[in-house]
């Protein structure tokens, strides 16, 4: 008795073993007996594993590749102080500070303030910007060799010596100025020492209206 029950079992494990063998999710083992389904899943048998084996999802993007501040401080050889300014315009640019970047980079002649001029333009034409800056100086030799305008050529004023003597006007409907400045959010006005109290008064009434 104990013998035919014995073999019994070992028929019912070889069969069991042979249908798992051979892939099949179902074992059918007798027809009057309840068939026992093999779930092909892992079971979870510890949180941490779960945690560890999970692969987050690959997801393909495309980066533009900016020029990056240390590229430009490198071009142009900024020295430390150089570089402060650099960054604190930059920083002002790439950041979401809505609060107004009053500078000034004081300095003898020769000491780079041009440099710095240079290399905050070009980060600013590289990274598609540059209808933001605008540059401003008093002489036109100062103006063209930053390339910018004079205050007197933005203000729309003739020089003394000039024979056809005009003057701009600024109103809430001057629609040319309000084109002109559209874009711009930074202004660099160089060579800011030799300009005179009353044309700095006439260049604030102009960049308020
Ligand atoms: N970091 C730098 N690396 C290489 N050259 C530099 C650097 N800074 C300044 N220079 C050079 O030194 C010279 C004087 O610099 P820059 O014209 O910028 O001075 P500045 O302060 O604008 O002078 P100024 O007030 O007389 O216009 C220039 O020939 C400039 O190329």
């Amino acid at each position: 008795m104990i013998k035919n029950w014995k073999h019994d079992i070992e028929n019912r494990r070889d069969k069991a073993r042979n249908y798992l063998i051979s892939g099949e999710n179902t074992v059918e083992i007798r027809d009057d007996e309840v068939q026992i389904e093999v779930i092909a899943t892992e079971i979870r048998t510890s949180s941490f594993k779960a945690q560890t084996t999970a692969v987050p999802p690959v997801t393909i993007t495309t980066t533009i590749s900016f020029p990056t501040k240390m590229d430009i401080i490198k071009q142009f050889t900024l020295n430390s102080q150089q570089k402060y300014s650099f960054m604190i315009v930059t920083r002002h640019l790439d950041g979401s500070a809505d609060n107004q970047l009053l500078m000034c980079v004081p300095g003898c002649g020769g000491t780079g303030k041009f440099q710095l001029i240079r290399a905050i333009t070009k980060y600013f034409q590289l990274t598609k910007r540059g209808k933001m800056l605008r540059k401003l100086a008093p002489t036109s030799i100062a103006a063209a060799e930053i390339d910018g305008l004079t205050i007197h050529s933005f203000l729309g004023k003739s020089h003394k010596n000039s024979k056809k003597k005009q003057k701009r006007t600024f109103g809430p409907d001057d629609m040319k100025l309000e084109n002109e400045w559209r874009h711009v959010k930074y202004l660099i006005i160089d060579e800011i020492s030799i300009i005179g109290l009353s044309l700095l008064a006439c260049f604030n009434r102009g960049v308020w209206v």
